[in-house]
């Protein structure tokens, strides 16, 4: 079967998030042959050639023979990607970056003059078709390239159009927020063990905890305050529990550590 340019996409860096994007394309009914991916390290490019039946080229040659290109190596990787590209990069490539802190300015900088360039910001939970993702037009992106930017985030969640002023703050929440997520629950089956649970069973309490909260927060629509207080008794264990946690400045400790995390993606797009 032959693939046209057109309907062709390239993931440049196939790792954590480039395999998720490939996965939930793959699951969505996107056609295999319509994937180019690349990535520095052949062992990797070879499981996922096995695993998912895609074609695997050096980046240049990726990028000459798809519309789209996916770029999803670390931002440190990225000024040295785009080198390589940029020579095979045409008139009607639109360039989709996934690099916490790289601006549109700095690829439209690095690329041939006038090239469509949009910028997102994904997370992990698109693994499972879960994922939260802001997507944000350079200059020269048109209304119709954003919507397949758009198109290839929705495949595996939820998506946000939003100006790219804005995504140092989503790279702080979204993107880098399955990791808090996921230090909580460690925390909680620490403290489950701690009270003399079985490990296994300390993990399943505080996972569906968590997936039952959080499908309450998203079916109920109410305000998470609400939903505090509706387990929070007069004078129970919850109000000890919470106390401990306000004296313990966890509240204050999450803003200043999702600022850093803002402040953080910033310095990364000046290449600190
Ligand atoms: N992980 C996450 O939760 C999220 C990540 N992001 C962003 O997505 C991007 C990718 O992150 P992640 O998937 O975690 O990173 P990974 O390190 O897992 O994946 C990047 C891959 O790109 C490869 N690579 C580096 N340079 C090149 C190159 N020139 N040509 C081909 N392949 C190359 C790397 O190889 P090697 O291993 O040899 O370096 C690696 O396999 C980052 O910019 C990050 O900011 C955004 C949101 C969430
Ligand atoms: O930690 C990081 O830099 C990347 C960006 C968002 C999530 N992971």
């Amino acid at each position: 079967m032959t693939v046209s340019r057109a309907d062709t996409v390239a993931i440049l860096g196939a790792g954590v998030m480039g395999e998720a994007l490939l996965s939930g394309w793959l699951r969505g009914g996107r056609d295999a042959v319509t994937v180019l991916i690349s990535d520095r390290s052949p062992e990797r490019l070879a499981n996922l050639k096995d695993k998912y039946a895609v074609r695997a080229l050096p980046a240049a040659e990726a990028a000459a023979q798809a519309a789209t290109l996916v770029l999803a190596v670390k931002p440190q990787d990225m000024r040295a990607l785009v080198q390589e590209i940029s020579g095979a990069v045409g008139d009607s490539t639109l360039v989709v970056s996934l690099a916490a802190g790289i601006t549109t300015a700095f690829l439209e900088a690095q690329l041939p003059e006038g090239t469509s360039v949009a910028r997102v910001m994904p997370n992990t939970p698109a693994l499972v078709d879960q994922g939260m993702s802001a997507v944000s037009p350079g200059a020269h992106c048109d209304a119709d390239q954003l919507a397949t930017a758009t198109g290839l985030l929705q495949a595996c969640g939820r998506v946000v159009a939003l100006p790219e002023h804005h995504l140092d703050a989503v790279t702080a929440i979204s993107g880098s927020g399955p990791a808090y997520i996921f230090y909580v629950v460690e925390a909680m089956i620490e403290a489950g063990v701690l009270l003399g649970m079985p490990r296994a069973t300390s993990t399943e309490l505080v996972v569906q905890t968590l997936y039952g909260a959080a499908t309450m927060l998203k079916e109920t629509g109410e305000h998470p305050t609400v939903l505090r207080e509706q387990v929070s008794s007069p004078g129970g264990t919850t109000m000890a529990a919470l106390r401990e946690l306000d004296d313990h400045k966890v509240r204050a400790a999450f803003l200043t550590a999702i600022e850093a995390a803002a402040r953080r993606s910033a310095q990364l797009a000046a290449g600190e």
